[in-house]
C-alpha cells in the first residue's frame, strides 16, 4: 500500500472508514439519534384531563395527578390542571403523588412494557408475545354482577338461569373505588381508548384502564382502533373498564363470595374487575354491555362467528365455547367478518370487534393455516408452553390450561373484510359440539326447530383429559350465550326468528363433536369433513340435496354430501352398540326437555303460532 506519510506504513484495521462517524458525544445522545419523535397528540386533544375525571375517587375532590409516558423517561411531571381545585393545596397524600399514562401504545411499546413488568411475558418464535394470566385461566360468571336498580330491576332478567347476580349501587361504588385506589396507587397505568362496532351509527367508544401491558395490547388487538384523527375526537367514553385484576375483592364486602368480583353499572357505564386477570373478562363483558345496549335500538347482538362469500352470501356461526366458531369463520375461501360477536340490524351484519380470540389448544398448521399465520407480532398468546430456548411453541401442551388463547387484530387473517359489516345473513348455522356423539353431521333446521336450538343453546365438551376417561356433561346457555345475555333470551330469539323471516335466512344444526359412539368410545368430527358440510351449505347445494327425518330429534338431515362419506350423516351407522345409541339418544333428548321446561310459559314475540311450534319443535319420544 502506499503511503502518503513518508515512509511510514499504516493499515485499515477499521472496515468501515467508509461511514462519517456517528454525530453522538456520549451514550445517551448516541440513544436519544435512535427514536424519531412520533407526530405528537395534539395538545388540545391531551386526554389527560379526560382520564383524570375517570380516574377521580368518588370520595376526594377531584382525580389523580397524571403524567404521559413512562416513569423512566423521567420527564418533570406537570400535575393536571383541575378546575374545582386551588393549584397549591393538596388535601390528600395521593393527590401529590403522580401516576404515569401510558395512553393508546403501540405493540411494540406494549411488548417492552409487558417484558419490564413480568417474569412471565416472552417473545416466541414467530413474534408473538407469550403470557401468563395467572391463577385464572378461563372467565368466572359465578363471580360478575350487575347494579340492580330501579331501571335494571324492570328491565333485566333476573333470577334462576339468568347470568346477572345482583349488587347494590352502594357495593359497586366500593368496589370501584377498591380499584381505582390500588390503580392510582401504581406508578403507571396503561389507558386505551378504542371503538366496538364497525356500524358507525352504532358505534360505543370505550376506555380500558388497566395495571398489566398485556391486558392493554389484548384490548388493542380486540376492540377496534381508531386513528390518529378519531383519537384526537375521541372526548368521553360511552363505557369504562377499570381493570384492577391483580389486586382482590374484598370478601367481607357484601355480596362477594370470593376474591373475584366482575362489577358492571349499566347507569354509570362502568366496570370494575378485581381478583382475575383473564383478559376475556374485559371482552366478554363489553359483550354484555352490548347486549344491553343494542337491542333497545332494535339491533340484535350475537354470540356468532360471521362470514361471507365472493358473491356476498353472509353466514353466521352460532355456539357455545369450543364448538366451532373461530375455527370455521376462518374460511381461507371466503371473506371473514369476525369470529365472535355481531350485532343485525336492518342495514345488516356488523361485527362488534376489531380482533379474534382462537383457542389454540392443538393448533396445526395444516388443519387451521389461516389461525397458525396469525400467531406473529404483535399477537398475544396466553398460558401456551414454549421451549425455554427455541421458543417454538407446544401447542399440545396443556400444562397450564386447556383453554390456552391467541388474540389478534382482525387483520391478520389475509382475508379479512374490513370494515367488518356485511349484507344480511343467508345461513344461520347453529354448532354444538355434542360429545354423546348423537346428533347428526348436519341438519336442516325450519323457523321453529331454528329458534327451538337457539333457546336451548346446547353443547356437550369434555374439558377433562387428567383422569381418564370423564362423562360429557350437557351444557345449555340460552341464545349460545347465556353468560353474556341480559334480558330474557326470549327477547333476543323473537329478534332472531323476525329478522330471519323478514332477511329469509336457513337454519343449520351442525355438530362438531362425537361421531361413531359417545366420548371415550368415538372420536371427534373431522375438522375436513365439518369443512365440507359447511361448503355445502354455502354453496346451496343442500338446500336441493335429498332428506330423511331422524326419530326422537325429528331433524331433517342429507342423504349425502360431496366430499363427506355418507354412512356418517346418520350417526346411528356410525354406532356399533345400536342399543346404546338407541339410549344415550333418549338420554339427550330427556336433558333438552327437562332444559326448556322452563321456557314453556313464555310467549315469543307477537306471534303466537310461532311460540306453539317452537314448543313443539324439540325432542318427541
Ligand atoms: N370438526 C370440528 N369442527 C370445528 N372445530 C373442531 C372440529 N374438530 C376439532 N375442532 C377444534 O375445536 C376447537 C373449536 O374452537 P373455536 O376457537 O372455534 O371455538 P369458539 O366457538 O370460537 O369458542 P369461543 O367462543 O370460546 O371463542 C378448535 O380447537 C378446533 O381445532
Ligand atoms: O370469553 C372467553 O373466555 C372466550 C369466549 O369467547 C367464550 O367463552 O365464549
Ligand atoms: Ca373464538
Ligand atoms: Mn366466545
Amino acid at each position: 500500500m502506499a503511503s502518503p506519510n513518508g515512509g511510514v506504513t499504516t493499515y485499515d484495521y477499521d472496515d468501515s472508514d467508509s461511514a462519517a462517524p456517528v454525530r453522538a458525544q456520549t451514550i445517551e445522545e448516541l440513544h436519544s439519534l435512535q427514536r424519531k419523535a412520533a407526530t405528537a397528540i395534539k395538545d388540545g386533544a391531551s386526554p389527560l384531563q379526560s382520564i383524570s375525571a375517570s380516574l377521580a375517587s368518588l370520595a376526594r375532590e377531584y382525580g389523580p395527578n397524571l403524567v404521559k409516558g413512562d416513569p423512566e423517561a423521567k420527564v418533570a411531571p406537570v400535575p393536571v390542571k383541575h378546575q374545582q381545585a386551588s393549584a397549591t393545596i393538596a388535601s390528600s397524600d395521593s393527590s401529590l403523588k403522580f401516576t404515569h399514562v401510558l395512553y393508546n401504545l403501540s405493540p411494540a411499546e406494549l411488548y417492552e412494557q409487558a417484558f419490564g413488568q413480568k417474569k412471565s411475558s416472552f417473545i416466541t418464535s414467530t413474534g408473538a408475545l407469550a403470557t401468563l394470566s395467572g391463577a385464572k385461566t378461563g372467565r368466572s360468571p359465578r363471580d360478575k354482577r350487575v347494579v340492580k336498580d330501579e331501571t335494571t330491576e324492570k328491565e333485566l332478567w333476573w333470577g334462576k338461569g339468568s347470568p346477572n347476580i345482583e349488587m347494590d349501587e352502594r357495593q359497586f361504588v366500593i368496589n370501584r373505588e377498591r380499584a381505582l385506589d390500588y390503580l392510582n396507587s401504581l406508578d403507571k397505568v396503561y389507558v386505551n381508548d378504542q371503538f366496538l362496532n364497525w356500524d358507525p351509527e352504532n358505534r360505543i367508544k370505550v376506555r380500558i384502564i388497566t395495571s398489566r401491558a398485556y391486558h392493554a395490547l389484548f384490548m388493542h388487538n380486540m376492540c377496534i382502533r381508531p386513528t390518529e384523527e378519531e383519537l384526537e375526537t375521541f372526548g368521553t367514553p360511552d363505557f369504562t373498564i377499570y381493570n384492577a385484576g391483580e389486586f382482590p375483592a374484598n370478601r367481607y364486602a357484601n355480596y362477594m363470595t370470593s376474591s373475584t368480583s366482575i362489577n358492571i353499572s349499566l347507569a354509570r357505564r362502568e366496570m370494575v374487575i378485581l381478583g382475575t386477570q383473564y383478559a376475556g373478562e374485559m371482552k366478554k363483558g363489553l359483550f354484555g354491555v352490548m347486549h344491553y345496549l343494542m337491542p333497545k335500538r332494535g339491533i340484535l347482538s350475537l354470540h356468532s362467528g360471521c362470514n361471507m362469500g365472493k358473491e356476498g352470501d353472509v353466514a353466521l356461526f352460532f355456539g357455545l365455547s369450543g364448538t366451532g366458531k373461530t375455527t370455521l369463520s376462518t374460511d381461507h375461501n371466503r371473506l371473514l367478518i369476525g369470529d365472535d360477536e355481531h350485532c343485525w340490524s336492518d342495514s345488516g351484519v356488523s361485527n362488534i370487534e376489531g380482533g379474534c380470540y382462537a383457542k389454540c389448544i392443538d393448533l396445526s398448521k395444516e388443519k387451521e393455516p389461516d389461525i397458525w399465520n396469525a400467531i406473529k407480532f404483535g399477537t398475544v398468546l396466553e398460558n401456551v408452553v414454549f421451549n425455554e430456548r427455541t421458543r417454538e411453541v407446544d401447542y399440545a401442551d396443556k400444562s397450564i390450561t386447556e383453554n390456552t388463547r391467541a388474540a389478534y387484530p382482525i387483520e391478520f387473517i389475509p382475508n379479512a373484510l374490513i370494515p367488518c359489516v356485511g349484507p344480511h345473513p343467508k345461513n344461520v348455522i347453529l354448532l354444538a359440539c355434542d360429545a354423546y356423539g348423537v346428533l347428526p353431521p348436519v341438519s336442516k333446521l325450519n323457523l321453529a326447530q331454528t329458534m327451538y336450538h337457539f333457546i336451548s343453546g346446547y353443547t356437550a365438551i369434555v374439558a377433562g383429559t387428567e383422569d381418564g376417561i370423564k362423562e360429557p356433561t350437557a351444557t345449555f346457555s340460552a341464545c349460545f350465550g347465556a353468560a353474556f345475555i341480559m334480558y330474557h333470551p326470549t327477547k333476543y330469539a323473537a329478534m332472531l326468528a323476525e329478522k330471519m323471516q323478514k332477511y329469509g335466512a336457513t337454519g343449520w344444526l351442525v355438530n362438531t363433536g362425537w361421531s361413531g359412539g359417545r366420548y371415550g368410545v368415538g372420536s371427534r368430527i373431522k375438522l375436513p369433513y365439518t369443512r365440507k358440510i359447511i361448503d355445502a351449505i354455502h354453496s346451496g347445494e343442500l338446500l336441493t340435496a335429498n332428506y330423511k327425518k331422524t326419530e326422537v330429534f325429528g331433524l331433517e338431515i342429507p342423504t349425502g354430501i360431496d366430499g363427506v362419506p355418507s354412512e356418517i350423516l346418520d350417526p346411528v351407522n356410525t354406532w356399533t352398540d345400536k342399543g346404546a345409541y338407541k339410549e344415550t339418544l333418549l338420554k339427550l333428548a330427556g336433558l333438552f326437555k327437562n332444559n326448556f321446561e322452563v321456557f314453556a310459559s313464555y310467549k315469543i314475540g307477537d306471534d303466537s303460532s310461532l311460540t306453539d311450534q317452537i314448543l313443539a319443535a324439540g325432542p318427541n319420544f
